[in-house]
């Protein structure tokens, strides 16, 4: 089975800095940590409101990671010019509703495929890893696959917000969606990640996926990074996540 990447998501140590304005914590100091811990990749958002990751933090953590950055942001001109601009590593576009505490849903990309077709092209043509946080639905994974997506990411949220309740049944029928589609999603070609909510007693079974290549997780690794230090918080993770797979 190939290594599964861990991409370490820092959007909520810019959360806490933002809590109170000023530099502290600095998201990007927590972005140079994770690559030192063994993170494959950063994650960071740039929500079209900057409640957590501002503009200058992705500056900066263009000039400062060695590892790879995969930039979430919603499918607006503003972002594309800004990810242009940059040209991260990776893009993954994500729909985002103001009112909502964190990602809802998938994007719709069945129902906008014309357009995001359209919208992805100049961001592939300037060598971006594109992808589609999506639902672990085929239509989703067909339409992706269409308009040329090479990548989807399925949304775990509600897997993990099933493990959190302890609702057994319902965690059961979200993980064999994402099974289902994972596998689906490799046999048409498309490279499949998994993200949103992960924990380390949520991450096994995901992880276990044969075709999932990288997982992305933040909220989580940040919060026990408080009681545990980041590194460790990081580590423990990524040995969650070998244990499945070995
Ligand atoms: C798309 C996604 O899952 C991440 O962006 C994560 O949710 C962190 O951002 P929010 O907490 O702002 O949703
Ligand atoms: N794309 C998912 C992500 O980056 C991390 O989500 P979360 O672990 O912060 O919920």
């Amino acid at each position: 089975m190939s290594k599964l990447r861990l991409g370490v998501n820092i959007d909520h140590v810019a959360t806490v800095r933002n809590a109170r304005g000023g530099d502290n914590p600095d998201p990007v100091r927590a972005a140079l940590m994770a690559q030192d811990a063994g993170a494959d990749g950063i994650t960071a958002h740039l929500r079209e409101d900057r409640r957590h990751i501002i503009d200058s933090d992705i500056d900066r953590l263009m000039d400062a990671l060695r590892v790879p950055l995969n930039f979430e942001m919603a499918a607006t001109a503003e972002m594309q010019a800004i990810a242009l601009r940059h040209k991260p590593h990776a893009v993954c576009l994500v729909p985002e509703k103001r009112e909502e505490r964190t990602t809802e849903g998938g994007l719709d990309v069945a129902k906008n495929d014309n357009a995001l077709g359209a919208y992805i092209a100049p961001l592939r043509d300037a060598g971006a890893r594109v992808s589609m946080f999506i639902a672990a639905e085929k239509s989703q994974l067909d339409a992706s696959a269409r308009i040329g997506a090479p990548v989807v990411e399925l949304h775990a949220g509600a897997y993990a917000d099933a493990w959190a309740e302890e609702r057994w049944d319902v965690r059961d029928s979200e993980l064999a969606k994402i099974t289902d589609m994972a596998a689906y999603g490799a046999s048409i070609g498309l490279e499949v990640h998994v993200g949103h909510g992960l924990t380390y007693d949520s991450v096994g079974p995901i992880a276990a996926l044969p075709e999932v290549m990288e997982l992305n997780i933040g909220h989580f690794i940040i919060g026990e990074a408080i009681f545990r230090g980041l590194p460790e918080a990081i580590k423990e993770m990524r040995r969650c996540m070998d244990a499945a797979r070995a």
